[in-house]
């Protein structure tokens, strides 16, 4: 007789945890009971509206701030320790730099304070500002200084990266290559975490999709999970003659109306009944197409559902 053995979700290490967390700066609510766990090697996106708890998420994680409920935990240890053994790397947006010095020097300094550093060069390089190495880092441009946080959060062989909005500012070919790298990190089994603003790249990069909204996770799952969780679809066609906007605003199941020319957009939670409908108009749309929703269109979708929700 043979026993195999059968992996859990309980199985697979824990990187880091959040169990009840919240954090209230004054009467905001910044994060709200919020529970959550990475596990190795995902490269996981948080999104969320302005002021949705991001940043605030990201430093309770670094141990940058203390919850007032609950716990944080990195690699089963305080963020502060995880961070002291070198198992965390992260690139946030307000991080100031030291200014009166060159590149290398602080790539250098960087690489020297981590338990498990990178060659400098290597770490350089990776970065993409081999280049600039000699430049003062007070004479870089806004892009370029971005690229240097990213150097040193990748100093050395940390587990887990954190990045906090990290390609603002960054052309499309720092961007592209910056995605690269993060690909290459993960695939070696680091975790990555990161803040954006940029659906599009949550999309492409990140295997799970996590939506914070007035300090709580609004949505976990994949950016195709989150996207049919939105339930909406979009359906689109041209129109020939006059367009009439009020009937077309009271086709059943529409959430959204944009006309342009002879051209409709709508959002709609049933685009069966939506595309019945328009026919039922006795109109003859030319070009139709029904799709689902970007995960753009799908964050919206939620995060206004939830704001209706407590309107
Ligand atoms: N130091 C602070 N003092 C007071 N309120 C704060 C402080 N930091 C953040 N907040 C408030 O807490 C809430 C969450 O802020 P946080 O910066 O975490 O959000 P965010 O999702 O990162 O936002 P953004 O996308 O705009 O960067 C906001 O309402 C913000 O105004």
């Amino acid at each position: 007789m043979t026993t195999t053995a059968v992996a859990t979700a309980t199985d697979v290490p824990v990187v880091a945890g959040f169990e009840q967390v919240s954090k209230a700066y004054g009467s905001v609510r910044a994060v709200d009971g919020l529970s959550l766990t990475l596990r190795p090697g995902e490269t996981v996106a948080l999104l969320g509206p302005n002021g949705a708890g991001k940043s605030t998420t990201l430093d309770l994680l670094l141990g940058l701030k203390q919850p007032d409920e609950g716990r944080v935990t990195v690699f089963g240890t305080g963020p502060r320790e995880a961070i002291v053994a070198g198992r965390v790397g992260a690139m946030l947006q307000s991080g100031g730099l030291m200014e009166d010095v060159t590149v290398a020097e602080l790539v250098g300094l960087a690489c020297s304070l981590h338990p498990r550093p990178h060659p400098v060069s290597d770490v350089l390089a990776r970065a993409g500002v081999t280049q600039i190495a000699d430049r003062k880092v007070n004479k870089l441009s806004g892009g370029q200084a971005q690229r240097v946080r990213f150097a040193l959060a990748t100093a050395g062989d940390s587990d887990l990266i954190v990045l906090d909005e990290p390609t603002t500012g960054m052309d499309v070919s720092a961007r592209q290559a910056f995605w690269a790298t993060m690909r290459e990190q993960a695939d070696q089994g680091r975790t990555v975490l990161f803040a954006t603003h940029y659906l599009e790249e949550a999309d492409a990069i990140a295997d799970r999709v996590l939506v914070l909204h007035r300090g709580r996770l609004l949505a976990d799952g994949t950016a195709a999970e989150i996207k049919a969780r939105a339930g909406a679809r979009r359906v689109s066609f041209d129109l020939t003659g006059a367009v009439d906007e009020t009937a077309l605003a009271a086709l059943p199941a529409l959430t959204s109306l944009d006309v342009s020319g002879q051209t409709v957009r709508i959002q709609s939670s049933d685009a069966d009944a939506t595309v019945h409908a328009v026919y039922g108009l006795g109109l003859y749309p030319r070009n139709l197409e029904v799709a689902g929703l970007g995960l753009e269109q799908a964050f919206v979708a939620i995060t206004e559902a939830e704001e209706a929700k407590r309107a």
